[in-house]
Formats: C-alpha cells, sequence, structure tokens
C-alpha cells in the first residue's frame, strides 16, 4: 500500500484497477525475411485489427461528441485503405526483404517528410494522419497495447503523465472511474474537463506513472487529492463511505437546483457555468446554472483533422442558445495556444508557449479564421441571450480591432440580408496584468470584463498554471491578485458595467466570501461547483463581507487572507 498526495482536481471518489496510459515503445529492429507473402500477410493483420478499433472509436466519439469530431477517424480510416500508402509497403517488404515494421516506417517517413513541407494546409493535416496511424499499425505489428481511452470497457482508474484535452474528452463515464496524473494543475485543461464530465481526479501527483502498476486497485479521492495505491480492506471500506456520503451531499445540494443565488440579505448573485460543448449544457442545467459565463469554443477546433467550418459552428453556437432559452451564454472567442494545441495548423514550436502565440494574437493575424468564427456568431445571436468575449487582450488596440472586425461582419451579414441581434454585448477576458491595472481605461469601451483567473494567477505571479513544481506559488488568494480584482470590478463599477470572474477561483470556496464583499457580480465556474457555491452564498452577508474589503487588501500573504476569511465565515 502506498499514499500519494496530489492536487484534487475534481471531486468524489473512484476505487478501481488502474489503466495507464502511456505512450508505448515502438522502437523496432531492421531486419531481413525469408517469407515475404508471410510478411505482407501480417501488415494486413496489423491493418484489420487498427482499422476495426478506430471504427470503435468513430463510433465512440460520435456518440459523445458529436460528428465533427468523429471526423478525424473517418480520415484515419481513409488513409489505411489508401493504396498509394498501403502499395509502396508490400513493394517495399517484397523487393528489399524486409520486415513489415521496417517497411512501414520507412515508407509512412518518406510520405510524412514529403507532405509535411508542402505549401498546402491539407497536405500538412494528411502527414499528421499519417504519423498518428502509423504508430497504431505499428503496435500491432510489434504485439505491444496501444492504449486507447475511448477502448477501455472496464472499470478503471486511468494514470498518465498527462492526458491531453482530446484523451480526455475520449473518456467513457461508464467504465472510467477516475484519473490521476503526474502533473497538471487544478486549471490544466484536463482538470477542468474532468469537472465537466463529472469524473474524480487528483492531478499532479508528480510520481503516480512510477508507483501504480496495471492492475494495481487504487483510490482516487478527488475531494481531498490523496491517491492510495492497492490500499488495505479497511481503507476500501472507508472510501466507499466517504463516497456515500457525498452521494449524500449532492442529494442535499440538489434541493437548491431550482432557487435562485441569493446572499443571506436576500441580494441576488449570477451563478452560471463554464462549457466546452454543446454537450455540457444538459450539466448546467441539471447543476441549476443560471447562465453560461464561459463557452472555450477552441474544443471545436480540437480533435479535429481541419477548421470547422462556420456551418458547423454556427449549429454548435445556436444548439447552446436554444437549450439555454432566454439566459446569458457567453461565448469566448478561440483561444488557442498555450497547452491548447491544434496540429493543423502546424504553428512553430515555441520556447514560451504560454506567453507566445496564442488566442486573439492568432485571430488577429489569421482573420480568415477569426472572421469565419464571428460570422457564425453572429448568425446565432437570433437564437437566444448571446454575450461575445475575446481572450487574451493585452492592449486597447487589440480589443479595438477585434471589436472593429466583429461591426464589420454585422455590417455585411445585415447587407446580405441576415438576421442578427443588435443587443449583443461585447466584453473582454482579463487575464493578462496589464489589462487588469488599466481596467479605468478599458471598462470606457466594453460592456463587460470576464476575469480569467487561471491565466491572471500565472502571469502576475509568474509561475506556470500546468507545473506542479512551483504550485505553492500559485496562489489565488495572494493580496496581489485580489488587488488587481478589486481593481477590475471598481473599474466597471464606475462605468456602470459589470464584472464577472470566469476562472476556477469563482468556484473556490474560500474566494467566494472574498470576491462577494469585493463586489463580483457574476460567478462562472464547473457546472458542478454551482450548487455547492450557491448552499454556500445564502450563509453570506454581502454587505458584512464588504465591510472586511480595506483590511483583505491590505494584507501581505496568502496565508493572512486564508486564516482571516476562515475566522469570519466560521
Ligand atoms: C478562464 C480562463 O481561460 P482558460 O482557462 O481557458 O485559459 C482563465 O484563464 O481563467
Ligand atoms: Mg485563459
Amino acid at each position: 500500500m502506498s499514499n500519494i498526495q496530489g492536487i484534487a482536481a475534481s471531486s468524489g471518489i473512484a476505487i478501481a484497477k488502474v489503466y495507464p496510459l502511456e505512450a508505448p515503445d515502438l522502437s523496432y529492429n531492421k531486419s531481413k525475411i525469408d517469407n515475404p507473402t508471410d510478411e505482407v500477410t501480417r501488415l494486413h493483420e496489423a491493418l484489420d485489427v487498427s482499422k476495426g478499433e478506430l471504427e470503435k472509436i468513430k463510433a465512440h466519439t460520435k456518440k459523445t461528441l458529436g460528428d465533427e469530431h468523429a471526423e478525424i477517424f473517418s480520415a484515419h480510416l481513409l488513409v489505411l485503405s489508401d493504396p498509394e500508402l498501403i502499395q509502396p509497403i508490400e513493394d517495399k517488404i517484397k523487393s528489399e526483404n524486409v520486415n513489415a515494421e521496417a517497411a512501414l516506417d520507412e515508407t509512412a517517413n518518406m510520405f510524412i517528410d514529403m507532405f509535411k513541407n508542402m505549401d498546402n494546409e491539407y497536405m500538412r493535416e494528411r502527414a499528421a494522419d499519417i504519423q498518428d496511424v502509423t504508430k497504431r499499425v505499428m503496435a500491432h505489428l510489434l504485439g505491444v497495447t496501444f492504449p486507447d481511452p475511448a477502448l477501455i470497457n472496464e472499470e478503471v482508474v486511468i494514470v498518465a503523465d498527462d492526458l491531453t484535452p482530446s484523451d480526455t474528452a475520449q473518456l467513457n463515464k461508464q467504465y472510467v472511474k477516475g484519473f490521476t496524473t503526474d502533473i497538471g494543475g487544478r486549471t490544466s485543461h484536463s482538470a477542468i474537463m474532468a469537472r465537466s464530465l463529472e469524473i474524480p481526479a487528483v492531478v499532479g501527483t508528480k510520481e503516480i506513472t512510477k508507483t501504480a502498476k496495471k492492475n494495481d486497485m487504487i483510490i482516487v479521492d478527488g475531494i481531498d487529492g490523496d491517491v492510495i495505491i492497492n490500499p488495505t480492506e479497511e481503507q476500501i471500506a472507508s472510501y466507499k463511505e466517504k463516497m456515500e456520503n457525498f452521494e449524500k451531499q449532492k442529494q442535499e445540494w440538489a434541493k437548491l437546483k431550482d432557487e435562485p443565488t441569493k446572499t443571506a440579505e436576500g441580494e441576488h448573485v449570477e451563478l452560471v457555468a463554464n462549457i466546452g460543448t454543446p454537450d455540457d449544457v444538459e450539466g448546467v442545467l441539471n447543476n441549476g446554472g443560471e447562465g453560461v459565463g464561459l463557452y472555450r469554443t477552441e474544443f471545436l477546433y480540437m480533435g479535429k483533422s481541419q477548421l470547422p467550418t462556420e456551418e458547423e459552428q454556427f449549429e454548435a453556437y445556436k444548439s447552446v442558445l436554444e437549450q439555454m432559452g432566454d439566459k446569458p451564454v457567453v461565448v469566448r472567442t478561440l483561444d488557442i495556444g498555450g497547452d491548447k494545441e491544434l496540429d493543423y495548423l502546424d504553428l512553430p514550436h515555441e520556447m514560451n508557449p504560454f506567453l507566445g502565440y496564442r488566442a486573439i494574437r492568432l485571430c488577429l493575424e489569421r482573420d480568415d479564421i477569426f472572421r469565419t468564427q464571428l460570422r457564425a456568431l453572429l448568425r446565432a445571436s437570433v437564437y437566444g441571450n448571446l454575450k461575445i468575449m475575446f481572450p487574451m487582450i493585452a492592449t486597447l488596440e487589440e480589443f479595438r480591432e477585434a471589436k472593429n472586425m466583429l461591426e464589420e461582419e454585422k455590417v455585411k451579414l445585415a447587407e446580405a440580408g441576415t438576421d442578427v441581434s443588435d443587443e449583443i454585448e461585447v466584453g473582454m477576458m482579463v487575464e493578462i496584468p496589464a489589462t487588469a491595472v488599466l481596467a479605468r481605461q478599458f471598462a470606457k469601451e466594453v460592456d463587460f470584463f470576464s476575469i480569467g483567473t487561471n491565466d491572471l494567477i500565472q502571469y502576475t505571479m509568474a509561475a506556470d498554471r500546468m507545473n506542479e513544481r512551483v504550485s505553492y506559488l500559485y496562489q489565488p488568494y495572494n493580496p496581489a491578485i485580489l488587488n488587481l480584482i478589486n481593481n477590475v470590478i471598481e473599474a466597471a463599477h464606475a462605468e456602470g458595467k459589470w464584472a464577472g470572474m470566469c476562472g476556477e477561483m469563482a468556484g473556490d470556496e474560500i474566494a467566494i466570501p472574498i470576491l462577494l464583499g469585493l463586489g463580483l457580480d457574476e460567478f462562472s465556474m464547473s457546472a458542478t461547483s454551482i450548487l455547492p457555491a450557491r448552499t454556500q452564498i445564502k450563509d453570506l452577508s454581502k454587505k458584512e463581507l464588504a465591510s472586511f474589503k480595506e483590511e483583505i487588501l491590505s494584507m501581505g500573504t496568502a496565508d493572512e487572507v486564508v486564516a482571516f476569511v476562515k475566522e469570519k465565515t466560521k
């Protein structure tokens, strides 16, 4: 038995067998063979198994994430049936008498190199497809397991160094009871997705992949951040009890599902949810969300082999707006970069991706991508209560330029006779410290602010939000952060605008009383945090918390803030 402490990333308890999700060793020896016909048969067997798996993954993805996400697997299946790729592999086996592994690898690499260097986005995408599928076929030739989250069909806990957002999107809740990783923090995207899928998770354990082995029993406690490998019978019994208590607690929270969020003195506060796909809306409504405070549209662009079309985007935005009725829906334009990559854009590798070419920086340059999204949004605006915001704004010029493009697209649509709502509020994320400092100037031009603390904290403290080594510096309650937040809220209110928060801090039990006291208008969080937050807020007096504001803002450390809040809200 061993205990490991990590970061509690998604509430709940999971008890199941370990399923290690690791990149397999695909190294091989090139060898001469005596019987090319047998070798070609081996190649075709590996191709057939791979195709069967891809069909299953495609069907699963289609069911859970929709057609657009399943498309990439259609592209992969096409590659595996393409005679222009398969025939040269066979020829190589026969003419050079080499094993199938070498023939596959050398032929695939030749095509990958050729396509990668072409000045044609479509061909570059094909290079990525060939690379992906070759790995799967190679694994079958070598007889090594190629881990596939979507193919899991027994109850497991996934153990991995990290999970990419697309790995996480493939998880089937029925079988994947939880996951735990070496790296990551509460605000890494795998953690955010675990919460929207309601899968218990502990991240940032530093060592779980070294300690937990395939088929070990494991407990993941996503409430307190503990992981126990090969627990004793008593530990299993005690965690089962904790699991039941958590379920009971959830039933208590559920009683407030259809109630508005009110403070102790009866003042309304808006509790809304963060979503990544139209499918997440169900969870928002089931958890009593009063709207969507952040729709991360990048998931429309990820796990695919090409950019989503205007039509696909329009359907997704329309679906979210219609499902939410007259409740507000804040859609954030494409925020790609950082830990969210798009293989098919073939962006150069950067030394500091979080400080690099991402989000609005990319959109303003690739205005073909940006304008397509803006048009889809504008067309969808008549189906609900749409608000649009831009991510990673650093300067006023960026905000103006983005807003200008939106206005231009609006005019073009109107000229073409397309209906567009004229009540769309246009706001921005405050996640770069420069904009929090200069909030007064921005407040004159925006309709609202949404504070993105996930990034604001990492940029203010110079501590990577994904790096558990510096996670001690990732301090939401640091008075430096609180002063920036206060600055933003005061600036918004001075101009008669509203200020929300869509970073994970908005759903945090210690942060909520502080933010309420600072006058935050809208709290946007993982859907599963809404009911606990509503329960907490009903006992908090906003007036009393506001009276502590100056004292909190003049504190020197995060620890002092936490001790003070705990004392005052006992
Ligand atoms: C909400 C935020 O955006 P993301 O987590 O998608 O970077 C944030 O930075 O707080
Ligand atoms: Mg951000």
